[in-house]
C-alpha cells in the first residue's frame, strides 16, 4: 500500500482531507486521499461501496458534510462558482440522463461544446466513427451500447484534463469496449491527462490503471500501484514435511491473508508480501510447489475479510 506521507509528492489531481459525506443509511469516509495527475487510477469496490458518491461528491453534486476537497489545484467548494475549473473536467455519469433523451446525438453533442471550450468538431466525429455510433435517432431509441458510445465520444472530444468515468463500459459489447481502451490509451499518451475510473471488470483494471483505490462500505481499502499490488499479493502453493508444526508457522507467513489445507500436507498461503513469504516458508523446510498472482477480485475479497474482522 502506498504511504503518501512517505512518498515524494507528485501533483495530486484532486485530494481530499478527511472528507465525510453522512446519511441515514451510509456513511462515505473519512476520506484522505491524493490522486495523481498524469496517470489513470481506478476506483474498485463492491456495489453501493460509494464509488458513484467520489465523483459526485468532487463535482459538488454531493454535498459533503465535512473535510477538504482540492481539484485540480484549486478548492472543490468553489467549482460551482468556477466555471472555468469544471471546463477542465469531463464526466461520465453512470447511468444516462434522462434530460436527454429527447436530444440527438447531434443536439446533446452541440449542447456540451457550448459548455466546452475546449470542444473539438473533428474529434468528436472521428470517435463516432471509431465507435461506430453515428445515427440521427433521439437518444432514448438508441441501445443501451450506442447510447454510451456517443457519451464516451461526447466527454472525450473537448480532451479535458481530468476525466471522472463511472463505469464507462457498461452496455459496451467488446468490439466497442477494445475500441474504448484504445481511445482511453490514446487520451493519456498526451503525458499530462488524468483518468479516474469507477470499474467492476478486473481485466479493465489491470489494462488501464496505473494505480488502484479500493472501497469497501464507504471506507477506503488501500491504494496501491497496481503492477506492485500484482507483484507482491501471491497465492503460494506449498508442501509440508511429515511431523511439521504447518498450522501455526502459516499464520507466522509475512503478510498472510489466510490459508487452507489443499491435500494432505499441501497448503495454499495468500501473503501480500510474496518474496517475504517465500523467504520464510524456505527457512522453516517447507517445498514451495508454486506460486501465482492474485486476481483483483481475491485481493479485494481479502481486504474486504480483513476490513470485516476489524469491524
Ligand atoms: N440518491 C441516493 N439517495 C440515497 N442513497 C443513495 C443515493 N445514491 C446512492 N445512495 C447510497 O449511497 C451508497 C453508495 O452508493 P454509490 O452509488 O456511491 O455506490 P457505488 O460503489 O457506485 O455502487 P455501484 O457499484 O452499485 O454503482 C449506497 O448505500 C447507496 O444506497
Amino acid at each position: 500500500m502506498i504511504d503518501w506521507s512517505a512518498e515524494p509528492r507528485t501533483a495530486a489531481a484532486f485530494s481530499l482531507r478527511q472528507v465525510t459525506i453522512q446519511r441515514q443509511a451510509f456513511t462515505l469516509g473519512p476520506l484522505d486521499l491524493d490522486i495523481p495527475a498524469g496517470y489513470v487510477t481506478a476506483v474498485v469496490g463492491a456495489n453501493g461501496s460509494g464509488k458513484s458518491t467520489l465523483f459526485r461528491l468532487l463535482l459538488n453534486m454531493e454535498p459533503y458534510d465535512q473535510g477538504q476537497v482540492e481539484l485540480l489545484g484549486k478548492p472543490a467548494a468553489d467549482a460551482d462558482a468556477d466555471v472555468e475549473l469544471k471546463r477542465r473536467i469531463g464526466y461520465l455519469a453512470e447511468l444516462p440522463h434522462a434530460y436527454e433523451n429527447s436530444l440527438t446525438a447531434e443536439e446533446k453533442a452541440r449542447f456540451a461544446s457550448r459548455w466546452y471550450p475546449s470542444w473539438d468538431w473533428s474529434r468528436y466525429r472521428k470517435l463516432l466513427r471509431s465507435f461506430d455510433a453515428e445515427s440521427s435517432d433521439k437518444l432514448r431509441k438508441l441501445s443501451k451500447g450506442m447510447r454510451r458510445k456517443v457519451e464516451l465520444a461526447c466527454v472525450l472530444a473537448p480532451n479535458p484534463e481530468l476525466l471522472l468515468l463511472d463505469e464507462p463500459s457498461s452496455g459496451l459489447d467488446p468490439f466497442a469496449w477494445q475500441t474504448m481502451l484504445a481511445e482511453l490509451r490514446r487520451f493519456m499518451e498526451q503525458g499530462d491527462r488524468t483518468i479516474v475510473i469507477a470499474s467492476h471488470i478486473p481485466d479493465e483494471v489491470k489494462r488501464l490503471a496505473d494505480y488502484i483505490l479500493f472501497l469497501h462500505r464507504g471506507r477506503p481499502l488501500g491504494f496501491y500501484e497496481k503492477d506492485a499490488l500484482f507483484d507482491s499479493w501471491r497465492t503460494i502453493v506449498l508442501s509440508a514435511q511429515e511431523g511439521a508444526s504447518a498450522e501455526s508457522d502459516l499464520k507466522r507467513v509475512p503478510g498472510v491473508q489466510g490459508w487452507i489445507r489443499s491435500a494432505p500436507g499441501i497448503y495454499q498461503v495468500e501473503t501480500d508480501r510474496a518474496d517475504d513469504a517465500e523467504a520464510f516458508l524456505s527457512s522453516q523446510g517447507y517445498q514451495i510447489l508454486s506460486k501465482q498472482r492474485m486476481e483483483l477480485e481475491e485481493i479485494l475479497g481479502c481486504l474486504i475479510r480483513g476490513e470485516e474482522a476489524r469491524r
